[in-house]
């Protein structure tokens, strides 16, 4: 019998707690979470106060055992109002206040066992938990492997629908993913691959939609969804809240910036990779325009589109002072594009009619997997997780993703010391090659409205890493003075 198998609890009809009781216990959590949240990779708030948090569902998957070892499995959702940040202590970035719901299971125990000792959260002091030991519940085999039970078996569990598009086998050893993440995730046998979306808003998530509707085209670039679950009815308002989503695990898969940074310190070429890279997305694009609706962008929204650029280069210049002087130069390009739709751009994109369309929506080399048979996948259509989820759903020209893998050629090439501009270069346009190839349009076309989505790209570059990592800036800003026309 397999470790698992042989640790496996077989759900126990689980129950939604009532509204008020959901409240006592989320007060009674609030000291620890205060605490521990902050600490998680997968936090967005960082570095704001949190004043206060709000129970929106509780559910418990698993009762916690009355006495005795046997833990018990809490899903939580629970807003957590914050501040803005004080301008007094605001560097690097100001934000306004949120409350932002968040995704939790926890684990209940009367003491923790020295194996999860790591992801122990606290005892609690109050309520109807005092005395028990709360834990991240993804770090529990046995825990991980009851909400895999769960996704096996469709139906509700208060606000929770667990939902699956084909049978998934039991008794997957479960290993919780450890890397730099927005999320988290639990591999299970090295079979399937859970995502676990941390902070959920309402209405359908796109890395749940997309790849449903991709594997509707039969389309192989990007893992089919085989279960998820939601959040529904009461818990999530008249929208569902994705929650979570099983997928294949592509096994022994190296991710294209890993093998890029390790191809450039080898000084060995990457133009086939990124050529195959450039007919995998064309490849998406195809099927996500065939699935879902397309529209046509012109003259006025085109010129609505590099309007919103424009507002978010001011956006960005405010919060970060470092690009204020590279403000007029990047005008230039929205101001082009903007032109552009009216036949005024002067680049032959006479009174140009784009085509719009879903797409990623944050393209980069680290959302690619490439298998060992060599076959190039794409994963992770949450989007740019800062924007809106209606932002993020909306059609948009399929370039901003071509210009969003051109963004991370640069990067890579950045990270690697010394710097190779001409390593990027000969990528970026292996890359367009390859989506020629395969869409039969070659993105440099259009140019205007390629130089427009890199220079939007790298501006949102430039407000990701003044808030996540503050060493990175200067990548950003170096791509930020070449395309404000000024070399570094
Ligand atoms: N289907 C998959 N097969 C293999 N590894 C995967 C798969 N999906 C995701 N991963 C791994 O998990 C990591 C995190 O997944 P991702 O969807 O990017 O999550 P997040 O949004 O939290 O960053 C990826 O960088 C990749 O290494
Ligand atoms: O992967 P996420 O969906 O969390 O995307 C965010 O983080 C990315 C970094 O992990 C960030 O990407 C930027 O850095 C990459 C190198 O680490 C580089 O390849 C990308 O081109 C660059 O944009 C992404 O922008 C952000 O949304």
């Amino acid at each position: 019998m397999s470790k698992a198998a042989s640790t496996r609890s077989s759900p126990r009809p689980g129950a939604a707690l009532p509204p008020a009781t959901a409240a006592t216990l989320v007060a009674s959590l609030a000291p620890l979470l205060h605490e521990w949240l902050p600490r998680q990779r997968w936090f967005a708030g960082k570095g704001r106060p949190i004043t206060g948090f709000a129970a929106v569902t509780a559910t418990e998957l698993m009762p916690p055992a009355a006495s005795g070892p046997g833990p018990g499995l809490l899903h939580l959702l629970v807003r957590v109002e914050q501040r803005a940040t004080p301008d007094l202590d605001a560097p690097p970035v100001p934000v306004p206040p949120t409350d932002d719901c968040y995704q939790l299971l926890l684990g209940v125990r009367s003491t923790l066992p020295p194996h999860l000792t790591a992801a122990r959260i606290g005892i609690v002091d109050t309520g109807p938990l005092t005395g028990r030991v709360v834990y991240e519940a993804l770090h529990d085999p046995r825990l991980a492997d009851l909400l895999l039970e769960r996704l096996r078996s469709p139906g509700a569990l208060g606000p929770l629908r667990f939902d699956r598009a084909v049978e998934i086998r039991s008794g997957l050893v479960p290993r919780l993913l450890g890397g730099e993440q927005s999320n988290s995730s639990v591999v299970y046998g090295e079979e399937y691959i859970l995502k676990i979306l941390r902070r959920v808003f309402p209405g359908a998530n796109p890395d749940l939609e997309l790849p449903l509707a991709l594997a509707g085209q039969g389309c192989r670039r990007v893992p089919s969804p085989v279960a998820w679950f939601e959040a529904v009815g009461d818990g999530g308002g008249r929208e569902p809240l994705t929650l979570g989503v099983l997928q294949p695990y592509l096994q022994n898969s190296e991710d294209g910036w890993q093998l890029a940074l390790r191809t450039l310190a080898a000084g060995g070429d990457f133009t086939d990779e990124a050529r195959a890279l450039g007919r995998a997305t064309a490849e998406v694009h195809l099927a996500l325009a065939a699935a879902l609706p397309t529209v046509s962008l012109g003259p006025r929204q085109t010129a609505h589109l590099a309007e919103a650029m424009s507002g978010r280069l001011d956006a960005t210049a405010q919060a970060v002072p470092a690009l204020v002087p590279y403000v007029a130069g990047l005008r230039t390009t929205f101001d082009a594009l903007a032109r552009s739709g009216s036949g005024a751009a002067g680049d032959g994109s006479v009174g140009r009619i784009t085509r719009a369309q879903r797409v990623h929506g944050d393209l980069h080399l680290g959302q690619t997997l490439r298998t060992p048979d060599g076959e190039w996948s794409l994963i992770d259509f949450e989007g740019e997780p800062a924007r809106p989820l209606t932002e993020r759903r909306r059609s948009q020209p399929a370039v901003r993703d071509v210009a969003g893998m051109l963004r991370s050629f640069d990067y890579a090439a950045r990270f690697h010391e010394p710097w190779s501009p001409e390593w990027a270069e000969r990528c970026r346009s292996a890359y367009c090659d390859g989506y020629a190839e395969g869409t039969g349009t070659d993105p440099r076309e259009n140019g205007t409205l390629l130089r427009a989505y890199e220079t939007d790209k790298a501006v949102y570059e430039v407000l990701y890493e003044a808030r996540n990592r503050p060493d990175w800036l200067p990548v950003p800003m170096a791509a930020i003075q070449r395309l404000a026309g000024r070399r570094p």
